[in-house]
C-alpha cells in the first residue's frame, strides 16, 4: 500500500500548496485524480514518485517511511508517465528504451529480454521496436513509457494527464490499455480534466481542493452527491446528467451504457 500521511507541501516560497493530505492507495485499484487547474495534482504525484519531498508529514510505503527514497528506487516499484513523456526518454530504440529499467534492475540477459518482449507486446509496440523515440507520436510515446514500467514489473503506475490533446480513437486506446492492466493487478493513478473518464474508467476518485484532499469515493458518488461540483472545477459528464433526468433509469457512467439503457426502455434497438 502506498500512502500520503498528513502531509504538507510547498515548493519554498512558504505559499502552502498542499496541506494535511491523508491519501491510501491500495494494490490494484483504479483511481483518477481531479480538481482545478494548479490545484497540486502533479505535485501530489511527484511526492509520490520521490520527485519532492514533503515540508511535514510522510510518503510511506507497505508501512514503511520512504521520504528519503530517491525517484529511482521508487522507480523499481512504481512508474511515472509524464505529460511529455519524450523527457523521459534516452535510448536511440524503443526496444532499448524498454530494456533500461530491466538492466538497471539487474535482470538475467534472458529475465530482462522475456520482460521487454512481453511490454512491448502488451503495449501493442513489437512492430516499433526499433523505432527511434523522439519520431513517435505522443500516445506511442506514452505506451513506450507504460511498457518500460511493465518491463519492471512494477506495481503503480501514475499518469499525468495521459489523455490530453489526443483524439478520441488514441483515448480509447490508452484506457482500455490501462484497464487491461489494472485487470492483471496493475494499480493505476491517472491525472486527468477529462469528466468521462473519471466517470467510465475510474472505480475511485480523489479531488485536491483549498490545498488538501476535497473527495475520495466513487465517481457515481461525486457526480449524483457532490453539490459543489463547479467549484472543484469538476462538472458533471453528459451522460450522468442525462440519466439522472430520465425518470426510474439507473445512473450511467458513458453514453454508451446510456443508449443501451434508453433503448431498452423504448423497445428499440442499435443500428
Ligand atoms: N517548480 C515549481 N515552483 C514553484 N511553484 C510551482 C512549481 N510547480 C508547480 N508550482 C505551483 O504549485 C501549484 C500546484 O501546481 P501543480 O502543477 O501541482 O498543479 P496541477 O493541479 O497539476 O495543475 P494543472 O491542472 O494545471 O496541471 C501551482 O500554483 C503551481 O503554479
Amino acid at each position: 500500500m502506498l500512502e500520503m500521511r498528513d502531509v504538507s507541501f510547498d515548493y519554498g516560497s512558504g505559499v502552502p500548496v498542499l496541506e494535511h493530505i491523508n491519501v491510501q492507495i491500495e494494490e490494484g485499484e483504479f483511481i483518477g485524480l481531479g480538481g482545478r487547474n494548479g490545484c497540486g495534482k502533479t505535485t501530489v504525484t511527484r511526492l509520490l514518485m520521490g520527485l519532492e519531498k514533503p515540508a511535514a508529514g510522510d510518503i510511506m510505503y507497505n508501512g514503511k517511511v520512504i521520504n528519503h527514497e530517491e525517484a529511482a528506487v521508487r522507480s523499481h516499484f512504481m512508474g511515472y508517465v509524464f505529460q511529455r513523456p519524450e523527457r523521459q526518454m534516452f535510448r536511440p530504440t524503443v526496444q532499448a528504451e524498454v530494456a533500461y529499467g530491466p538492466q538497471q534492475l539487474g535482470m538475467s540477459r534472458a529475465d530482462a529480454d522475456d520482460a521487454v518482449r512481453e511490454a512491448l507486446e502488451s503495449t501493442d509496440l513489437t512492430s516499433l521496436a526499433d523505432a527511434y523515440p523522439p519520431n513517435l507520436n505522443r500516445g506511442e510515446k506514452q505506451r513506450v513509457a507504460i511498457a518500460s514500467a511493465i518491463a519492471m514489473h512494477t506495481q503503480y503506475i501514475i499518469l499525468d494527464e495521459p489523455t490530453s490533446g489526443q483524439d478520441s480513437a488514441d483515448k480509447q486506446m490508452l484506457m482500455e490499455l490501462l484497464t487491461a492492466l489494472n485487470q492483471k493487478g496493475m494499480t493505476i493513478l491517472l491525472i486527468t480534466h477529462d469528466m468521462d473518464i473519471l466517470a467510465q474508467y475510474c472505480k475511485r476518485v480523489l479531488v485536491i481542493g483549498n490545498h488538501t484532499k476535497a473527495f475520495d469515493g466513487t465517481p457515481e458518488e461525486l457526480f449524483t452527491q457532490r453539490e459543489d461540483l463547479y467549484g472543484l472545477g469538476l462538472s458533471r459528464p453528459e451522460a450522468v446528467t442525462l440519466s439522472l433526468a430520465v425518470p426510474g433509469m439507473k445512473y450511467c457512467c458513458s453514453m454508451k451504457e446510456f443508449t443501451a439503457e434508453i433503448l431498452t426502455k423504448l423497445g428499440g434497438k442499435s443500428v
